[in-house]
């Protein structure tokens, strides 16, 4: 991809990753970009370096502005290795005893993700530089989402390169939020679900301590996906919404089955829900990826969470999305649990300790069914469905 010049002076040298499907767990079913910025400036400075195996992609977009040499400075504003993976790469062509400019902690965890030692610099919070025509400050926004991370502000022009932060996994030429529109913001919904909801608390604090400084924000630039130039408060406002975590009237019905017994209950507990009102979707895990399920989750308001019995135990898949979901810290949600069992029937109470050690209020004792179920069962399940749906909307 070409470089694109952003604003003045400041270019987009990162690349695509158009065929990643799996980062890290999370279903990229877009691609992703990893995003980096070249200021060129008196001094000329760049922002982030990629992951390893684009690292001479990068160096070939660079150079499509100025002589990589020619760079006086990095700054890393997140060790994690889509960013960071092709520093070695880049320092080695422009110069390895050039500063990396990165946070206290960036300094301590970029020493040890590589052996070499490279010439880095820890910036203070809140510490100013100038590049001649433009000063750029540093803010430590530590745990979002690594110890180390911190974000960029050119200051002079309104730019905030915001690392991993405001980012959608999103591959594409449409560079920007008023090319793109209202379609990215799926993707950046996804991202927030999936990286960043466990942090809420601090990005609630976080959004007023940059309210309180009076930043003046005109362009947004993170890591991944496209640029919010046109309207960054669209995606800060998205971001303190999701965070404030007031769920819609709304409950998802997650499930596995092995004989479809449990199908069968997922499906008539939607419909109970429905009847109440609810926005209700049944989500049968094997079919979907995990990622997209904590997104689903993200903004309703019941959990409902159903496997048959498998060796006096829960389904594994059932096990998988319950501890994903625990670890990304949901809060204000209420809680069910269904299965259906042969002998012993383990399932509902093993789900309803998980829903609980995630915070969610129970609703319900649960509802287990003995095999297959019956007119009768199917009626108790869309009973069951519409306790759900009357809690959900009292
Ligand atoms: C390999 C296997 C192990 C099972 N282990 C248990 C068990 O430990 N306790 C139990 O109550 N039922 C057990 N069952 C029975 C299932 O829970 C029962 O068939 C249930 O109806 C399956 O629901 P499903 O159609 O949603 O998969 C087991 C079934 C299979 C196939």
């Amino acid at each position: 991809m070409k470089p694109v010049e952003i604003a003045k002076g400041v270019y987009h040298v990162g690349v695509h990753d158009w065929n990643i499907r799996d980062f890290h767990g999370y279903s990229t079913e877009k691609g992703t970009s990893y995003n980096a910025f070249l200021i060129v400036d008196e001094k000329i400075v760049l922002i982030d370096a990629v992951k390893k195996e684009f690292a001479d992609q990068l160096l070939a977009n660079i150079s499509q502005v100025v002589d990589p040499k020619k760079i006086d400075m990095v700054i890393s504003n997140h060790t994690e290795m889509d960013h960071s993976g092709g520093l070695p790469r880049v320092m080695h062509y422009i110069g390895e005893d050039k500063p990396v400019l990165c946070s206290k902690m960036g300094k301590k965890n970029l020493s040890q993700h590589f052996s070499q030692d490279l010439n880095y610099r820890a910036v203070e919070n809140g510490e100013e530089i100038s590049l001649g025509g433009r000063s750029l400050v540093f803010l430590e926004t530590r745990m979002l989402h690594w110890p180390d991370s911190m974000f960029t502000f050119d200051k002079t022009n309104g730019i905030l390169f915001s690392s991993d932060a405001f980012g959608q996994h999103y591959a594409g030429y449409e560079m920007f939020d008023d090319v793109i529109g209202n379609a990215i913001m799926a993707h950046a919904k996804k991202y927030f679900a999936n990286i960043l909801l466990l942090y809420a608390p601090k990005i609630l604090k976080l959004v007023e301590q940059v309210t309180q400084m009076g930043l003046d924000i005109r362009m947004i630039c993170p890591d991944h996906g496209i640029i919010w130039r046109t309207d960054p408060a669209k995606i800060i406002n998205a971001y303190v919404a999701w965070s404030q975590q007031e769920p819609l009237n709304k409950a998802v019905v997650v499930y596995d089955t092995m004989w479809k017994s449990t199908r069968i209950m997922a499906e008539a507990i939607a419909d109970g829900i429905a009847e109440a009102g609810v926005a209700v979707k049944p989500i049968h895990i094997r079919s979907s990826h995990r990622s997209e399920i904590m997104t689903e989750l993200l903004d309703a308001r019941a959990f409902v969470f159903g496997s048959p019995t498998l060796n006096n135990n829960i389904f594994p898949t059932v096990a998988d999305v319950l501890t994903y979901v625990k670890g990304l810290k949901p809060k204000n949600r209420l809680g069910a649990a269904f299965g259906s069992y042969g002998w012993s029937g383990e399932s509902v109470k093993i789900i309803q300790a998980e829903l609980e050690a995630m915070g969610a209020q129970i609703i319900d004792k649960g509802l287990r069914i003995q095999y297959v179920p019956d007119a009768d069962a199917v009626a108790q399940c869309v009973d069951f469905g519409r306790r759900i749906g009357q809690a959900v909307n009292e």
